[in-house]
């Protein structure tokens, strides 16, 4: 999948959190509801889309007799002030409301629940943030309209007028001999060239070349003559696929060979600040405030998903009963923690490569979705959540690439050299958090992502010299000089950016190393560092590691506090990259085991492990879903299953088994002597072992049955971290069918993954789990409505409930934000 402009893959796409409808989680329903009241209320509440509005009703003053004298004067008072207020001349309404906005940026931004259901006040009166009628409602900060308002349908039917005029005025498709390239906008996205092809000369439009890749909805076509546009228009103008119109526009072209960007209007394009951190043209509390209202409206699909997931023939559990008094959600969403820092606080960015609007090779980000044909760059400079060295190091290798031989990538064509670039940032500790956030930038790793196909060795060799020297020139030039740490390139050779982990990658430069090739240039030492809580890191080039170190730090210790560690705790660090969670916590628990798909990660956590000197945690190498199972069997006392392997760098707790390979002994050899010599940061994958020795189940890696485990840990916690997909189904079940585990802390950068995985955990199963059949229609499924159906076949067992959550914001200026969930049972 092609990379979207708001750089690293790991971040959360701005789709992923849409400002949807915002509802207030305090919100108090008065009068009490059986169950089945509260079953069909919520059967009402689903048949809305996910993102309406579903706040409790709060019924009109007239409706309710209540016998507490205190709550009539308080429901008679706000009766007065809405009389009052339905007195009070439009111009001091105003100033009113605007009063109140300036506190709550989501003041009267979307249309009452009650009002809606009823067209009349509700008992709050004036003093509800909801709108009572179209003429209240304010616009969101993101500048949209509650999408259950007329505004909101005027807009959107404006909106598709607009769009349908401007490709149907003529005046949009320029016709000379000067512009022959076009683009055709809403094709089905999975023609490719021969699809495109067929159908224009189905339709009998002539043409000079025309180029399609799968997953676009543009096609790019190049007319022979003035002629052949026209009659393409007069064809198109009538035509249409699946019911879809398609329609001619420009497409501009690109000096050189560059790419062909879809001809978005000026009205219509965004600007790369815009598309990158959308909400930063709101004040830092204002943007809290819209992503923790954002959050607490999707936490609320938690509670509808699992109580329609909830078999018929039980009782709702209590957290689903229980949600009414806080609005709906599964619990409290306690608030959203601040990043210590706002500005320049992402460690790592990957810059795209291509061409601007105005035709020049630029390093930044795309203005737009590459598969809406959008293939744009610009330069990164106005994005304040890039620091200035990383927007440095980007011009550096976009002056560089202006006198390269080699190409760019065309990502229309998949041909071209230069790719992409990422910039990662390591941390002086020293420096505090009020530091400039520049000025605690010590080490710099930069990867540059190419092409090899078709180039001369030659040829490739000599332009990476010259590309190190030009980084190398430009980092002692700039005021004041930039760290540089280590230069290496990723030879990519698939379509999208997205590499994958075994991608080859060739150093250029390393700390202490040459950078002739000689041996001393070795890609395990191309790590940089960073420091969380007072522990050192060491990272390798594609590791996962949090973009912003200060405010992760937070996330973790939070997610520490809720696990409620202690000596005679086991944790399990899920998904645990280079060991951030597990060795930041160690120190609290008796013993962590780690778990983690990717190699170089795992590598860097054990790594990581002897650097600071901890020695009670194991990593293992493998997909959470082949070992979830079987690693709980052996530390939770059930019977053993020998089937996981474990890599461990501790000394009392790993026992080798008859499987143990070579490579791994040697490995664990050099990791026992380093201990017991007091290790200070050791290289220990650059022997004779390589990394291939530890690649999950079947590497033949240390295999410990747990057994002394098991008789060591009263409490056994999992704190999970998964990849914006969330947990695999078969971690889920292992996790919930075990009852051993009784706490469980899920770290999550996206929230719908967090829901549909929370509904699976938290919805009483059924002693008849249905057998399924294979979800026919699970293409078409949202991701909660999937897991709905998978609970059905959940084997039986107690579940979690919801207890308690939070937000970490991560991403300042972005829609995007962390989330801590605590489920225990
Ligand atoms: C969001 S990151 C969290 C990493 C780590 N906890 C941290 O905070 O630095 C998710 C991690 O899960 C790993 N991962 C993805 N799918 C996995 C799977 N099926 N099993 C184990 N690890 C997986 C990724 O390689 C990545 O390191």
């Amino acid at each position: 999948m092609e990379t979207t402009p708001a750089a690293p893959s790991e971040e959360p796409r701005p789709s992923d959190l849409q400002s949807t409808a915002l509802s207030d989680p305090d919100k108090v329903a008065i009068g009490e509801h059986n169950t089945e009241e509260l079953r069909l209320n919520s059967e009402n509440e689903q048949q809305q889309s996910d993102q309406a509005m579903d706040t409790d009703p709060v019924p009109p003053t007239e409706q309710i007799q209540p016998s507490n004298p205190e709550l009539t004067a308080v429901i008679n008072s706000e009766k007065r002030k809405r009389e009052e207020e339905q007195t009070l001349d439009p111009e001091n309404k105003k100033k009113n409301m605007n009063s109140n906005s300036s506190s709550n940026p989501l003041w009267k931004t979307s249309l009452c629940s009650y009002y809606r259901r009823y067209g009349a006040n509700c008992s709050h009166g004036e003093t509800c943030r909801y709108a009572h009628g179209e003429e209240e409602l304010w616009p969101r900060p993101d500048n949209t309209w509650d999408p259950t308002s007329n505004k909101a349908k005027e807009m959107q039917k404006a909106d598709e007028m607009e769009k349908d005029e401007e490709v149907e005025d003529e005046e949009q498709v320029a016709l000379d001999e000067s512009s022959l390239d076009k683009c055709l906008v809403g094709l089905p996205r999975k023609w490719v060239h021969d699809a495109l092809k067929k159908f224009l000369e189905e339709k009998g439009i002539s043409y000079k070349t025309a180029k399609k890749k799968k997953g676009m909805e543009v096609g790019f076509v190049t007319f022979e003559n003035v002629e052949q546009v026209e009659n393409a228009m007069e064809i198109l103008r009538e035509s249409s696929s699946g019911g879809k119109t398609i329609k001619l526009r420009d497409a501009i072209k690109k000096s050189g060979d560059g790419g062909l960007v879809e001809g978005m209007n000026s009205s219509t394009r965004k600007s790369v600040r815009e598309v990158v951190t959308p909400l930063a043209h709101l004040s830092y509390s204002d943007q809290l405030e819209h992503k923790k209202s954002s959050l607490s409206q999707l936490l609320k699909k938690l509670t509808r998903n699992a109580r329609k997931a909830c078999p018929d023939a039980l009782p709702l559990p209590d957290w689903i009963l229980e949600s009414r008094e806080i609005g709906g959600l599964p619990c409290k969403l306690e608030g959203i923690l601040e990043s210590p820092l706002t500005n320049g606080y992402r460690n790592k960015c990957e810059f795209s490569v291509g061409y601007s609007l105005d035709g020049n090779i630029t390093v930044g980000f795309m203005l737009g979705n590459f598969r809406e044909g959008v293939t744009a760059v610009e330069e990164p400079t106005d994005c304040p959540n890039v620091s200035k060295l990383a927007c440095t190091y980007a011009k550096i290798f976009q002056n560089f690439l202006g006198s390269s031989e080699l190409p760019v990538w065309n990502r229309i064509n998949n041909t071209g050299f230069w790719r992409q670039l990422t910039v990662r940032e390591g941390r002086n500790p020293d420096q505090g958090i009020n530091a400039e956030s520049e000025m605690q930038i010590k080490e710099v790793m930069l990867m540059i992502q190419v092409c090899s196909i078709g180039v001369e060795e030659e040829v490739m060799k000599a332009e990476f010299d010259k590309m190190r020297l030009a980084f190398s020139q430009g980092a002692n030039d700039a005021s004041p000089s930039l760290p540089l740490t280590t230069i290496v390139v990723q030879d990519h050779t698939g379509i999208s950016n997205a590499a994958p982990a075994d991608c080859p990658l060739i150093p250029l430069l390393v700390a202490g190393g040459g950078t002739d090739g000689s041996d001393c240039l070795s890609i395990d030492k191309a790590n940089i560092h960073d420091y969380i809580s007072n522990l050192c890191f060491s990272i390798s080039p594609t590791a996962f590691f949090q973009v912003n170190t200060l405010a992760a730090e937070r996330l973790y210790k939070l997610a520490g506090d809720w696990a409620e560690l202690s000596e005679d705790t086991l944790l399990f660090d899920v998904c645990c990259g280079t060991g951030t969670i597990g060795l930041t916590l160690a120190h609290r628990v008796g013993m962590v085991v780690g778990i983690e798909m990717n190699e170089s990660a795992v590598s860097d956590a054990q790594r990581n492990a002897i650097i600071n000197n901890i020695t009670n945690c194991k990593f293992i190498c493998a997909k959470a879903e082949d070992v979830m199972g079987s690693l709980l069997k052996e530390y939770l006392g059930a019977p053993t299953d020998t089937s996981s392997k474990v890599i461990s760098n501790s000394n009392g707790h790993s026992k080798k088994s008859e499987k143990v390979s070579e490579d791994t002994n040697i490995k664990l050899e050099a990791i026992d002597a380093q201990e017991s010599n007091g290790v200070q940061e050791k290289d220990i994958t650059d022997s004779s072992e390589k990394k291939e020795g530890i690649s999950g189940t079947d590497a033949g890696l240390t295999v410990s049955d747990g057994k002394e485990e098991q008789h060591r840990f009263k409490n056994v916690v999992a704190i999970v971290d998964p990849p914006r997909v969330g947990l695999h189904p078969t971690v889920i079940k292992a996790l919930r069918t075990h009852p051993g585990i009784r706490r469980l802390v899920y770290i999550s950068c996206n929230p719908d993954s967090l829901v549909a995985n929370a509904i699976e955990l938290c919805t009483p199963t059924s002693d008849k789990p249905v057998i399924n059949k294979g979800n026919k229609g699970w293409r078409n499924m949202s991701s909660a409505g999937l897991a709905r159906q998978r609970t059905k076949s959940m084997p039986n067992s107690e579940h979690f409930r919801p207890v308690r959550s939070m937000a970490v914001d991560l991403f300042p200026h972005t829609n995007h934000c962390e989330m801590v969930m605590l489920f225990q049972r």
